[in-house]
């Protein structure tokens, strides 16, 4: 990473409480723009809280929240195209072949219809999915609707990529492959990208950082992967979170 990067998300002493119970607590993190960061943390330590309040679907009780400059709950419409989401279920509609789920983001962008399918087809052949185009979603295996999701997700253009377990229900060989062709798209088209998982072998081969929350989310561990981290290192790092997730 350039370290001279934008900031593209920023949270600054952010606190989120659901009532009396504070499940994100005084949390400050910033990702640079190009950055994959990991996130990682136990069954409800708070990422999908965080997650929420990146994607504008949740305002802070307190702190500040800003996703280029601008605070994604108040401002919702100015992320529209700017921010996609691929969750760990492919949301795909099933009344819509793969094609016109691809289509969704680019129609409601207001692209013509050329514009849309001739993007809408680009991507599925960048996922593989020539001659499938037109097939619906319950004709396709799972590996295959998560890749129509992340065909929808990069057809936006949007520069800011949430993803939330996204590989989590395929079977790993699949999801190793779809992950490593993830990487490469993000890298290649310079997006930012904030990736939920469970999995330390997932964070140890997407990020290139990798956050591990504790409860309630504050950061345990903040460690940057970079090309040169050796395999050793990474068997370090593994070790330091496995620690900090027992704790
Ligand atoms: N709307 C809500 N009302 C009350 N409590 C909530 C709400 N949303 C989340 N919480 C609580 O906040 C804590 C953090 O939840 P969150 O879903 O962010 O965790 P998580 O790390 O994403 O968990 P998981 O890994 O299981 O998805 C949990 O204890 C959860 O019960």
């Amino acid at each position: 990473m350039n370290a001279a990067a934008r900031t593209a998300i920023s949270l600054e002493k952010v606190s989120k409480a659901f009532g009396s119970f504070i499940a994100v607590d005084g949390l400050d993190l910033q990702v640079a723009e190009g950055q994959m960061l990991a996130l990682l943390g136990k069954t409800g330590c708070g990422k999908s809280t965080i997650f929420n309040m990146i994607a504008g679907l949740t305002e802070p009780s307190k702190g500040r929240v800003t996703v280029d400059g601008h605070a994604p709950f108040r401002d919702f419409d100015t992320f529209r195209g700017k921010m996609a989401i691929v969750f760990q279920s492919d949301r795909l509609l099933p009344w819509r072949t793969a094609i016109q789920n691809v289509e969704l983001g680019l129609e409601i962008l207001g692209k013509s219809v050329e514009e849309r399918r001739a993007i809408a087809q680009r991507w599925l052949d960048t996922l593989g999915l020539r001659g499938h185009e037109h097939d619906y979603p319950h004709a396709l295996s799972g590996g295959m609707r998560q890749r129509v999701s992340i065909a929808r997700a990069f057809a936006t253009n949007a520069n800011i990529l949430l993803c939330d377990e996204p590989f989590s229900a395929l079977d790993e060989m699949t999801a190793r492959k779809l992950r490593a062709e993830f990487v490469k798209l993000v890298k290649e088209n310079g997006k930012t990208a904030v990736f939920i998982t469970h999995s330390i072998n997932e964070a140890l081969e997407i990020g290139d950082r990798i956050v591990v929350l504790k409860r309630p989310a504050n950061i345990a561990i903040d460690v940057p992967l970079t090309s040169e981290t050796t395999s050793e290192n990474k068997e370090m790092i593994r070790g330091e979170i496995q620690t900090a997730l027992a704790a």
